[in-house]
């Protein structure tokens, strides 16, 4: 059980440290030696913002694999903890060359010198028994990631190979096997990362796209925490103001010191709502662009499908009305993550399953962040086009680029006597034409490479995500921290702003203590994004989503 007490030490009238700390004498030693000693490792805020943790999860020494299981050129497995010196101690050996698996086996002398790759023999703490030939290291806290001692085995990736490594690992006593993402909790718990940062790490692990790529090394780079930080830190600004108008009184204090504490509010509260409007673009990045392709039956849609996923996702055949249900494929479109949809062919019908598939297609299409509307590229030549009335109010509703399909079907110089084709753009509002044939795969190259342009200026996605005026790539959860501070700045500035009457609406002191404490609500959310905050509640969900070993 954990005895929990509390250590305040106060720093100005509404700030304090507190201490959580587990009942064994040693945390408890660590404990009253905090104040005296200049290192804060292991020690994270408390829920209320302004205090301090002290990880009881701190002590045990963990240890997994790594990399991830089955037959490869190199496995590493990780321990970290307390006990990884002791670890290298007992199973770290220096190379020998009769490789006989019983003798008695020298280990290095010594401490090995960390950060440093040795060449060694793996053995069995108790039997010597040799498990495998390979390197470690020896990475001495807190310049490690978790920030405490670790040390990494580098052997071979074969099944018994690590088996044996990991049960001679676990006939340590004082060693457990980690639990998914305990070394990225570790890391967070010792400081060493934020939680965007730890985000971002999860991000970049799971990265299919190099934009998914440069977003998630924006944000395990820290690039996130310290605007995230900037934000918090111009909010308390604004409050210490107001704390002094609130201490000091306005006979003592210059005039102008609320009009301050107001223009940092309002800058914070259009840098967060700058970063909401972006929210879907973010969102794209990270969960990948909606594409619906839609257009009359047989005009190619499926067949476009195909050659994007490179696979035959979809069934096509020379029948229209071939595709019912919505099909959708996850692809990488000139590094960006896309969703492409293939709908059912819309025309009118009598057919029940037919009219349901056009419903959903519809639907698709409205969904879309991007639509793409193919058509037959015979179905716009000659003198009597034969677009559908319904097909055009679509494409006038919903704007989409046209790929005119079957080119090889048509003579070369088509498009330029072809009247309907300036008409889907000036009339009906089509953001551009292309020509292709998917079958002899005519223009599609240049299709695909103006399409992956597209995309990239449409939604802002140019590459260097990393320069400083690049909108942030949020998730969720930070968006609905940062909605919360909006809100709460927002109350901060009508509660200050004067009303009807010209006057500034703070009659009592107790107005302006009430509205500073919309200030310290703000300052809060925006510390719960980093983790600066306690957020105990949500720690767990974040660090199951890793990987055991990572
Ligand atoms: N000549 C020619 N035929 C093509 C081309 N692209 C596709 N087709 C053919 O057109 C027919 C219809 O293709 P699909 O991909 O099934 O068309 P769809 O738009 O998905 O049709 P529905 O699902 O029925 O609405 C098939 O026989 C394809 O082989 C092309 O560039 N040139
Ligand atoms: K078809
Ligand atoms: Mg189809």
């Amino acid at each position: 059980m954990l005895a929990k007490w509390f250590v305040r030490i106060p720093r100005t009238t509404w700030q304090y440290y507190s201490l959580r700390v587990p009942s064994s004498s040693r945390a408890t030693a660590r404990a009253v030696h905090l104040p005296a000693t200049s290192s804060l490792r292991g020690i994270r805020p408390t829920s209320d913002g302004t205090g301090l943790v002290l990880s009881d999860a701190q002590r045990k020494t963990i240890y997994a694999l790594s990399t991830p299981p089955g037959k490869a050129g190199v496995a590493v497995i990780r321990i970290s903890g307390v006990d990884a010196l002791q670890v290298w101690r007992a199973v770290v050996c220096r190379p020998t060359k009769g490789r006989s698996l019983v003798k008695a086996r020298i280990h290095i002398e010594g401490d090995p010198e960390p950060w440093r790759m040795y060449r060694c023999e793996v053995v069995h703490p108790e039997t010597q028994e040799l498990l495998d030939s390979g390197l470690a290291i020896y990475f001495k806290g807190p310049k490690s990631f978790t920030g405490d001692d670790t040390v990494e085995l580098h052997v071979h990736s074969g099944r018994a190979v690590i088996a044996s490594v990991l049960a001679a690992l676990g006939s340590f006593p004082t060693l457990r096997l980690a639990e998914p993402g305990e070394f990225t909790r570790r890391a967070f718990e010792s400081g060493r990362l934020d939680l965007t940062e730890v985000e971002g790490l999860h991000d970049l692990i799971n990265a299919d796209t190099s934009s998914q790529r440069q977003a998630a090394l924006q944000a395990a780079g820290g690039i996130l925490k310290d605007r995230f930080e900037s934000l918090r830190a111009t909010i308390l600004r604004s409050l210490s103001l107001v704390e002094a108008l609130i201490d000091f009184g306005e006979e003592d204090v210059e005039d102008h010191v609320l009009d301050e504490a107001k223009a940092l509010a309002r800058q914070t509260y259009g840098i967060l709502g700058s970063l909401l409007s972006d929210y879907r673009r973010s969102e794209i990045v990270r969960t990948g662009l909606r594409v619906a392709i839609f257009g009359p039956p047989n005009a190619g849609k499926s067949t476009l499908l195909n050659f994007l996923a490179k696979r035959e996702a979809a069934i096509v055949t020379n029948i229209p009305g071939t595709t019912r249900d919505v099909l959708e494929v996850s692809l990488d479109i000139s590094g960006l993550p896309v969703i492409i949809s293939d709908t059912a062919g819309i025309r009118a019908t009598d057919d029940v399953v037919e009219t349901i598939g056009i419903k959903r297609a519809l639907e698709a299409v409205e969904k879309a962040d991007l639509k793409l509307c193919v058509i037959d590229i015979q179905d716009i030549i000659g003198s009597s086009p034969v677009l559908s009335p319904d097909l055009i109010a679509i494409i006038r509703h919903t704007r989409p680029i046209v790929l005119l399909n079957k080119l090889d079907s048509a003579t070369p110089n088509v498009l330029e006597e072809t009247e309907l084709v300036h008409r889907l753009v000036q009339e009906y509002g089509a953001v551009g034409v292309w020509a292709v044939s998917l079958r002899t795969g005519a223009g599609v190259d240049a299709f695909l490479e103006e399409f992956g342009d597209h995309l990239r200026e449409r939604f802002a996605l140019n590459d260097g995500l990393n320069e400083e005026d690049v909108p942030l790539v949020i998730n969720a959860r930070h968006r609905e921290h940062l909605i919360s501070a909006s809100n709460f700045i927002s109350a901060f500035l009508d509660q200050t702003t004067a009303s009807s009457d010209g006057e500034v609406d703070l009659e009592t002191p107790q107005d302006l203590v009430l509205a500073a404490e919309e200030l310290r609500y703000a300052a809060q959310s925006i510390g719960k994004i980093t983790g600066r905050i306690d957020v105990e509640d949500i720690l767990d969900t974040i660090f199951r989503e890793f990987c055991i070993g990572k």
